[in-house]
């Protein structure tokens, strides 16, 4: 099962729900009203699309599309958006992630890379173990010459709160096999930062 889906198992979302009205009581809103009547359910839900990944088995994803190649030249699909929260604060941070690999006998099926940046990105998540999740399922299922992730993105719990900063960034990155020579990383990293559409 790796689709996300609006299905939600009625026993989560009923105590969800519980939780969610206790929070809207005790910072001050009136449940009862109108607008706000649904919203513990709707939230409910909302969070257990949101954390789907949790359930996903990022591996199969991989497996159910490798296909036999001989093809050994680097593979980049970038600009695969991404949704996450923050396991601190459970704001979203959100961004981009790039991806790329070197075959070593197998190629992937292209839709399966920002597949499996959304298992990882629907649970509770840093950006940085987020990038390394990525990677090391690549690493662990594809078996490439190498492979390599960056992730760019925004985080709201350093924007809408905390220390309030609207234009900061933060770039994850991980490498593995051939992209640890820096001609290799050098090539991703301009492949990525090209205008090539
Ligand atoms: N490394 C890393 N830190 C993150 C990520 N998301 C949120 N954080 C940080 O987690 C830290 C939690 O720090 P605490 O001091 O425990 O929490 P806080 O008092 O809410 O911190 P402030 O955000 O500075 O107000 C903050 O510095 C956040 O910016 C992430 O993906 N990676
Ligand atoms: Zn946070």
């Amino acid at each position: 099962m790796y689709k996300f889906k609006e299905e939600y198992n009625l026993e989560v979302t009923d105590g969800l729900q519980e939780k969610y009205q206790g929070i809207l009581e005790r910072i001050g809103e009136d449940v009862n009203r109108e607008g706000i009547e649904k919203t513990p359910e709707r939230a409910a839900k909302a969070m257990q699309f949101l954390t789907q990944g949790y359930k996903m088995d990022p591996e199969a994803i991989l497996k159910k599309a490798m296909f036999k190649e001989d093809y050994n030249e680097m593979v980049v699909v970038k600009d695969i958006e991404l949704y996450s929260l923050c396991e601190h604060h459970l704001l979203p941070f959100f961004g981009k992630a790039h991806i790329a690999y070197i075959p070593n006998g197998h190629i992937v099926g292209l839709s399966k890379l920002p597949r499996l940046v959304d298992v990882f990105a629907r649970r509770l998540q840093v950006q940085e173990r987020l990038t390394h999740n990525i990677l090391e399922c690549i690493n662990k299922t594809l078996k490439p010459k190498g492979v390599a992730v960056v992730i760019e993105a925004e985080h709201l719990c350093m924007m809408m709160r905390g220390v309030q900063k609207q234009n900061s960034a933060t770039t994850t990155s991980g490498f593995r096999g051939q992209f640890q020579k820096i001609e290799t990383r050098n090539e991703f990293l301009k492949l990525i930062s090209a205008n090539l559409k």
